[in-house]
């Protein structure tokens, strides 16, 4: 499996884009939210918004959520087809009532269904991708009484989207669900109200740092270069194997 973040930033980052993430399995391309910046993001790396198989979302926020309305009409329009959508079945209602159906209703376009192949996820169930990527969406703490969700995938990589630290959370998916890769948000500076901070992340033990890797930053980034403890900074763009 192949991981590449198409954005590393935080939501307010301007030297990165929103922190996506392009999972490719076996020619299967999936993209983990599709953030504002992402048909930018996409069209920088020469990647076609036609060419993804499906995109995953993990929560409401804007640099997760905030392009879909032009891929959704890209989709529709450019190439007369609804893409598919894994959504928690809990995010879908909100998703068209809150987010898109501003933009997107018109006739014929009355709900999330009519723009998107939409496959609702359980938390807790293991869904089946493609025939080499399953997922299973875990609910987590960001933002009080927003719902929010981070993923396994292949049962052994762990997926933090957006969240507040969890110790005991990463140490059970170490030592119980024999989770053995961590890609994990970062806030870099201040206290954690709506994230994790770079602090927490340094208080985790050394084998489960040694197994994370950073995302989500700010755009102050590099003056934190070598002061992650024995994580290391995903850096958008590259590919990473995993
Ligand atoms: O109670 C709140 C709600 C939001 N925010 C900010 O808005 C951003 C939304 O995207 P994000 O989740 O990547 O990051 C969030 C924070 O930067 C905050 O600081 N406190
Ligand atoms: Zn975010
Ligand atoms: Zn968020």
């Amino acid at each position: 499996m192949n991981l590449q973040m198409i954005g590393t930033g935080n939501a307010f980052a301007k030297k990165y884009f929103n922190n996506n993430a392009l999972i490719e399995q076996d020619g299967f391309k999936l993209l983990i939210d599709f953030g504002i910046t992402a048909p930018l993001a996409l069209y920088e790396l020469g990647i076609g918004m036609e060419e993804l198989d499906a995109v995953l979302v993990t929560h409401m926020h804007g640099d997760h959520v905030g392009g879909l309305e032009e891929y959704g009409f890209q989709m529709k329009f450019k190439h007369g087809r609804r893409p598919v959508l894994y959504l928690a079945d809990a995010l879908a209602e909100p998703l068209w009532e809150n987010t898109l159906s501003g933009g997107m209703t018109q006739d014929g376009l009355e709900r999330l269904e009519d723009a998107f192949d939409v496959r609702l996820l359980r938390a807790g169930d293991v869904q089946q991708l493609a025939p080499n990527l399953c997922v299973e969406l875990l609910r987590t703490r960001h933002i009080r009484g927003k719902k929010s969700y981070s993923l396994i995938l292949n049962r052994d990589v762990f997926y933090s989207a957006d969240m507040v630290f969890d110790r005991e959370l990463l140490t059970t998916l170490v030592r119980d669900r024999g989770v053995r890769r961590i890609f994990h948000e970062v806030q870099l500076e201040g206290p954690g109200a709506v994230h994790t901070t770079l602090d927490e992340l340094l208080s985790l033990p050394e084998e489960i740092q040694a197994m994370t890797m950073l995302m989500h930053y700010a755009d102050n980034k590099d003056r934190f270069e070598g002061r992650t403890g024995r994580m290391t900074f995903l850096e958008q763009g590259s590919v990473y194997s995993i």
